[in-house]
Parts: structure tokens; C-alpha cells; sequence
């Protein structure tokens, strides 16, 4: 008996369908394609994405505008990027874990920027739903020999990408096997969103506490400020990291613009280099930092420590508002 609704029900797979007219349509469609490298997932009202196995890395996210049904693409990804798996993608949605920037904690030392989870290959699981209202699947990653020679703590890591008409959802799930030992952890969403960068604002984070990373000096990068504009433009090197924030946000422009609602992910940061910064990152292509902004939630802020046993969720849903239309 099917009582929930499809999308409230994350194991209401193809083959458990009683409509025996939407199977059709989507076999023939092939909702989900798996490749040695890549996952292809696409919704019958127009909507795609791409993942690549190296990193989970959301490479692309092309999604119907309400306001006009056109399909447009809502990521940056860097013309220079490497897309072979010999390092991080420049662009898409890079899955931060365990560490968050330059490791801090003493259990993070030996870990790269942003952590191992955006530079290693995690496997396909399944597909874990495929109807009308959505297109789901879930990969995996758990320690391999290179991971255990840096991190010493047993984890599971799933990502659950789900893919609807407007609206793209990406969960991360960290569980901890162990009996004994805590994870202490951070984790974000790295979500670059095609926007122009000259007239891209967020919205929702008036009064909150942020630090601003651009700053000159260690001191001025750890002094708390409060940011007070209603509307945070990314006109110059932008790198805040706000704390505690309301996990609901706009990211609009003129005819266009997203909304983005987080689970967990009690902290967000808004990152775009401009040419001062961007300039010098290598597989930045040139004038690209006029093209995204980067508005990532995470637990980034202190560290989550994942009890013996347990499970943390993070959650990011980005829905495509178009321009004209706003959450309230
Ligand atoms: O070059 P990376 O490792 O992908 O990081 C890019 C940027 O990622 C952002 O999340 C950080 O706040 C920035 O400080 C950093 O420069």
C-alpha cells in the first residue's frame, strides 16, 4: 500500500510502482544512468544532474525556471577544473568533510583543506527512489587505506542526492560504527551557483555573527562582527563565515533566483574571490569569479562529536524560485 507521498518516502523505489503508465515513461526516459565514473539522474519535467563518483561531486544541475519552464544550468563549474579525479572540482557541490578550511582540531591535523570526502571515490549504492515527484540516489563512502593513514576514526559516509522538477536536495549522513570512540567533525555543502556576481545577493542574514576571512590579520579574521545589511552583495572578495544562522535563504538577481532551506547546517558561508583572490587559485578560469557565488551551509563553527553508534544528518534543499517570485 503506498500511503505516504512519493517524496516523503525515500524507499519507494521504481519497481515497487503501481502505476503501471510511470514505469513506463520512465524506463523510457532512464531516470538513472550509472556509469565507472559519473551518475546521471533526470526528471521527466526537464530537470538533470550529474555526479561524479570522484568526490560525490554534483557537477551539474540544470532545472526548469517557474516562471517560464525554461532549462537552465545552476552551477559554476570552472572551465579549468579537472574532472579526472586528480583533484577537487573547481565548481559544482564539493562535499566538505570531516574538517572545514585548514584543519584545526588535533584530530584533523594530517587531513587537507575542507577534509578527504571531495577527493576520493565513493562508490554507487541505489537508486532510492524514481517516480513522478522525484529522482533519488544514494552513494557511498567508508574508509580506504589512504583515508585510515589520515583519519584514524572508523565513519560511514551516504549522500543521498534527490532530484525534483524545481528543486535539487542533497543529504549527508555520517554514521559512527564504532563502540567506543567519538568523531568530532565539520561538514558543509562547497554549492556554487551560476549568478552573476556583480548583482547576486543573499538574503536573511541581517544581525547575525559572522567572521570575515579576508581580513589582514589573525586577529581581525577571529573577531566576531555583525552584519547589518539586509540584502550581502559580492561585489568584492567576500569570505564570511556567519554562525548560527537561520538556515532559510534567498540568493536572487535580477529575473531569477533560488531558495535554499538547510537541516543541521546551523552555519553558512558566502565566498566569492573576485579577481583579488581569484586571480591566483590555478583552476579558476579567468573572469570566472564573475559568473557564481558561493553559498555554502555547514556546521563549521565548533565540531559536531558523533557519539559511539550514532547518526548526524545534514541536509541542503535548493528550490529554483525564478525571478519575481519570492519565499515569504
Ligand atoms: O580552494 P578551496 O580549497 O576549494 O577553497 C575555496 C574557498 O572555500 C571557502 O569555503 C572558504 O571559505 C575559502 O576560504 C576558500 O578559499
Amino acid at each position: 500500500m503506498m500511503s505516504k507521498h512519493p517524496l516523503s518516502n525515500p524507499n519507494h523505489c521504481q519497481s515497487s510502482t503501481n502505476n503501471r503508465f510511470s514505469h513506463l515513461i520512465f524506463l523510457s526516459n532512464m531516470p538513472v544512468q550509472t556509469s565507472s565514473d559519473k551518475i546521471s539522474l533526470q526528471h521527466p519535467k526537464g530537470a538533470s544532474v550529474e555526479i561524479l563518483l570522484y568526490g560525490a561531486s554534483v557537477v551539474s544541475w540544470k532545472a526548469p525556471s517557474p516562471n517560464d519552464s525554461a532549462v537552465a544550468e545552476r552551477l559554476f563549474v570552472s572551465s579549468k577544473a579537472s574532472l579526472d579525479g586528480s583533484k577537487p572540482v573547481r565548481g559544482g557541490i564539493p562535499v566538505v568533510f570531516p574538517a572545514f578550511g585548514p584543519p584545526t582540531h588535533p584530530e584533523h591535523l594530517q587531513l587537507p583543506q575542507h577534509g578527504f570526502a571531495r577527493s576520493y571515490v565513493w562508490t554507487y549504492d541505489s537508486t532510492v527512489m524514481d517516480n513522478e515527484a522525484g529522482v533519488s540516489v544514494r552513494l557511498l563512502l567508508e574508509p580506504n587505506d589512504e583515508i585510515k593513514a589520515i583519519f584514524k576514526k572508523a565513519f560511514q559516509l551516504t549522500y543521498v542526492v534527490t532530484l525534483a522538477e524545481h528543486q535539487l536536495s542533497t543529504d549527508l549522513h555520517v554514521t559512527n560504527p564504532s563502540t567506543t570512540e567519538v568523531i568530532p567533525f565539520q561538514a558543509l555543502f562547497h554549492t556554487y551557483y551560476r549568478a552573476p556576481s556583480a548583482d547576486v545577493v543573499v538574503k536573511s542574514l541581517a544581525g547575525l555573527k559572522y567572521i570575515d576571512k579576508t581580513a589582514s590579520t589573525d586577529a581581525e579574521r577571529s573577531t566576531l562582527r555583525t552584519e547589518t545589511r539586509s540584502e550581502v552583495d559580492v561585489k568584492q572578495y567576500t569570505d564570511s563565515v556567519y554562525e548560527d544562522a537561520p538556515q532559510s535563504y534567498e540568493v536572487i538577481w535580477p529575473g531569477d533566483g533560488l531558495h535554499i532551506k538547510t537541516k543541521n547546517l546551523k552555519d553558512l558561508v558566502v565566498w566569492n574571490p573576485q579577481a583579488e583572490a581569484g586571480s591566483k587559485i590555478g583552476d579558476m578560469e579567468d573572469g570566472g569569479w564573475n559568473n557564481y557565488v558561493c553559498v555554502e551551509p555547514g556546521h563549521v563553527r565548533g565540531f559536531i562529536e558523533l557519539q559511539p553508534g550514532k547518526r548526524w544528518i545534514g541536509q541542503q534543499v535548493m528550490t529554483v524560485v525564478g525571478g519575481g517570485k519570492r519565499s515569504s
